[in-house]
């Protein structure tokens, strides 16, 4: 089958396409097998691409490797698919052939940037009405990883933010549209922090306050706004020295970041010792910060197709948009990973996979 696939890691060159990709089978009873009709792209996708976390990701995989070949590649890389279910495992019920779905399928599988994918089926969910394949495959991954880190390790939910101040850094990427649209429609207050240039895709989405991080010192701008019950930290980096001082003390208020060493101190120091140091980060960053009155936390993407229908509701109902930077063919995907490369991502980098261009 058509797929784009990479025989090693390294630049946008070793991203190759061909005709001859082995035709997904199910494994396992619980899996099905989707045509992809869109995909989409994501910062993961470039950072597996030159081999970030493949000492851990390896791992998960081996029980697939042991079934036909010693390496992981060729690697199909894409998490999102929106797509029609072709075939169900004999203890799928949800699903049957025909259905229109979307997912996101974990980095340790073969991805979506493919004729036809396998995903478990407590991966999938039905896609939204409202939304074209395009559309909906912006969604899925970004989705995940919000849902994951403001519900989930942040526990916010439609009954308790109502009011409560919401801070979110990196707000117009895939990550920050999405989050600045769930907090909303749970009623909070939301600044979002971005370029200049974004602001008005910020207003629209409804952000409350909007704050350009390029004019001026960012901490201090900051630091005039009233104290946050919650940070969604999408940029990492030096900004987690300063960021925690923003909330409100001994309230429960919580900081998460979604940028974390979790699967680069494994590809660094092995899988043992990677998940030490990564233990020993996270305990003493959690306990140091607790002592001061406030929460901090790593989140991940989790996949989950509960939580995507959970998410087809909150679309179908007009609540939360697909914002879509840039559609390309299925022929244009190293074009897709160098316009994503480029950065300064203003929603999703989408790939129509069976588009005729
Ligand atoms: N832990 C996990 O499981 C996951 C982690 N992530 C991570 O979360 C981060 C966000 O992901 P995603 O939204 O998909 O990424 P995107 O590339 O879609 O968006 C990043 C956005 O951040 C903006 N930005 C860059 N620097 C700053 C800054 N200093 N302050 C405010 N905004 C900034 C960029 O625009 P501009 O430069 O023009 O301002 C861009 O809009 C990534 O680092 C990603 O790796 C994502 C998914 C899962």
């Amino acid at each position: 089958m058509p797929s784009w696939v990479i025989d090693r890691y390294g630049r946008n060159d070793v991203l190759r396409f061909t005709r001859n990709m082995v035709f997904p089978i199910i494994h396992f009873p619980n899996e099905v097998i989707i045509k992809v009709h869109a995909a989409s792209l994501n910062p993961i996708d470039l950072s597996m691409r030159s081999g970030y976390g493949a000492t851990a990701l390896n791992m998960k995989r081996d029980p697939l490797k042991i079934k036909g070949s010693d390496t992981e590649f060729p690697l199909t890389l894409g998490r999102d698919v929106s797509g029609v279910v072709m075939e169900c495992g004999l203890s799928v019920s949800c699903f049957k052939p025909g259905d229109e779905v979307w997912a996101a399928i974990p980095p340790w599988k073969q991805g979506t940037l493919s004729e036809f994918v396998v995903a478990s089926g407590n991966e999938v969910s039905f896609k939204p009405k409202c939304l074209s394949h395009t559309e909906a495959a912006s969604l899925p991954y970004v989705g995940l990883t919000a849902w994951s880190a403001v519900n989930q390790v942040g526990g916010l939910n439609r009954n308790n933010c109502s009011g409560k101040r919401v801070l979110i850094l990196g707000a117009s990427g895939g990550v920050g549209t999405f989050a600045v649209q769930l907090v909303k429609a749970w009623g909070a207050h939301v600044t979002a922090v971005c370029s200049h240039d974004a602001s008005t895709l910020m207003k629209k989405l409804g952000a409350d306050d909007v704050i350009d991080y390029k004019s001026g010192n960012l901490e201090e701008q900051l630091k005039t706004l009233p104290l946050f019950d919650f940070i969604l930290d999408n940029v990492g980096g030096s900004t987690e020295k300063w960021a925690l001082d923003l909330l409100k003390k001994w309230s429960g208020a919580t900081y998460v970041t979604l940028v974390t060493p979790f699967l680069i101190n494994m590809d660094r120091l092995g899988v043992a010792d990677g998940m030490l140091q990564t233990g020993v980060t996270v305990g003493s960053k959690t306990v140091k910060h607790l002592f001061k009155g406030v929460h901090y936390r790593w989140a991940f993407f989790m996949p989950s197709g509960p939580s995507l229908d959970e998410i087809a509701e909150l679309v179908d109902s007009g609540k939360i948009q697909p914002v879509i930077d840039q559609v390309f063919s299925f022929s244009e995907v190293p074009k897709a990973f160098l316009k994503l490369e480029g950065g300064h991502a203003r929603g999703k980098t989408v790939i129509d996979v069976i588009s005729k261009k």
